[in-house]
């Protein structure tokens, strides 16, 4: 039973994200960032309250359109959660006279975008795959200590269930579903992991810089990708971080310093374009890691599925067109290479683009074929979507 002062504060909160979502669109804010801000101004809601909290304002919005059919009328947030707690809830999943994507879940423009992808059945199954909570994944950071030192570090102090991940060799999984708040932990603060997805850490592998090598990591965000192929370059050769967000570049660059990492530099939209003709044609490895829609994260942003529209999917797919071609003359032209990658599951968003760029630039797909995760039964991990081209010689 959960308490009536929490169930308040679920109903109290979707209801402003639905308002949000209503009047922004695609525009809304993140429900992550709307929650961190609900909790500061709520500070009744203690540290038991909290998890409680969270966890149930995102089983409705993972759940919201199959509980919108199966909930008592009118709807509201309370007669929602209270169906959560029903038989109901798994009984009707079966109940095949309730139209597919409404079972799935998934609103329905989204739905049949994924089942131009993927097939019916194989939709059905990422998107229940993507109903889950995702699980908390880190990478070690090997320059300040292994990941088995670290798995032993914390198996001794008795203070996590932990594993290490099945594919990227740096990688640890939390394995209960307590919400763990890694980022006070000293091992955080002195930079020995990050977290990170495995999926994503999977991708930032296909960057194999060597010894000596130059990289532009053309969309760098906070540096995720580079923070975890970084380590290969052994200290020489030399990172440059660019993204249109002069912000988020500081951001990238505490974690660079707090991960001990120094071959970096960070370059704003402005100071690429005023060192662009040093910098053109004199990178072995350019890094394209475009904005997408970020249907392979939905379990983590559940929010996302309800700012899809076909209308935006072509946004993107027309911006990572655009980004890709502004990145591309930075690529040494015999031996460098430039990887593609985005957090979507869709066609349109991955294997078309990069047909389309083979074709358009004299391009060829190398190291093997495009890497791919789908969430699903079998699959914890994010979906991700990662080439590495080289030209033509
Ligand atoms: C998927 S995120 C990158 C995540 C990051 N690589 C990581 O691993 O944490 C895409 C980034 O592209 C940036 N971006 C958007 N338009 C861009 C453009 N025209 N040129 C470069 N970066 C752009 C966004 O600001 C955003 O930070």
């Amino acid at each position: 039973m959960i308490k009536k002062f929490i169930k308040g504060h679920i109903s109290k909160f979707l209801n402003l994200w639905q308002q949000e979502l209503e009047l922004k669109k695609e525009q809304a804010n993140p429900i992550d960032s709307m929650l961190r801000n609900y909790l500061k101004e709520n500070k009744a809601l203690g540290s038991n309250d909290r998890k409680l909290f969270t966890d149930n304002v995102y089983k409705l919005v993972r759940h919201k359109v199959y509980l919108d059919t199966i909930s008592p009328k009118p709807l509201s947030w309370e007669g929602r959660l209270d169906t959560i707690y029903t038989e109901k809830f798994a009984t009707q999943r079966k109940n095949t006279s309730i139209l597919p994507h409404v079972r799935a879940s998934c609103p329905k423009e989204l739905f049949d975008v994924l089942c131009d992808s993927f097939g019916e059945e194989k939709a059905i199954e990422i998107c229940m795959a993507q109903n889950l909570r995702a699980p908390l994944t880190v990478r070690v950071n090997p320059i300040k200590i292994s990941r088995e030192e670290l798995i032993q570090k914390w198996r001794d102090a008795n203070k996590f269930a932990i594993k290490p991940t099945e594919f990227s060799p740096y990688g640890i999984t939390f394995t209960t579903d307590k919400n763990e708040n890694l980022y006070e932990l000293p091992e955080f603060k002195r930079g020995y992991f990050e977290i990170q997805d495995e999926a994503s850490q999977l991708a930032a592998f296909k960057v194999k810089c060597q010894i000596g090598d130059h990289v532009l990591d053309y969309c760098a965000g906070a540096g995720g990708k580079s923070l975890a192929f970084a380590p290969y370059l052994r200290g020489t050769g030399q990172i440059y971080l660019h993204d249109t967000r002069d912000y988020i570049l500081l951001e990238a660059k505490k974690r660079f310093n707090k991960a001990g990492i120094q071959n970096v530099q960070f370059q704003t939209q402005e100071s690429l374009n005023n060192n662009k003709n040093k910098l053109l044609k004199k990178f072995d490895w350019v890094v394209c890691d475009v904005p997408c829609t970020g249907t392979g994260t939905l379990r983590r942003n559940p929010d996302l599925k309800y700012k899809f529209s076909r209308n935006r999917l072509k946004y993107f797919v027309d911006l990572q067109a655009s980004v890709f071609k502004e990145a591309l003359p930075f690529v040494k032209p015999k031996t460098g290479k430039i990887v593609y990658s985005t957090c979507s599951l869709l066609q349109e968003e991955n294997i078309f683009q990069i047909t389309k760029f083979c074709k358009e630039f004299n391009l060829e797909i190398v190291d093997g074929k495009h890497f791919q995760t789908i969430p699903s039964k079998d699959v914890e991990m994010d979906g991700f979507f990662c080439a590495v081209l080289q030209f033509k010689n």
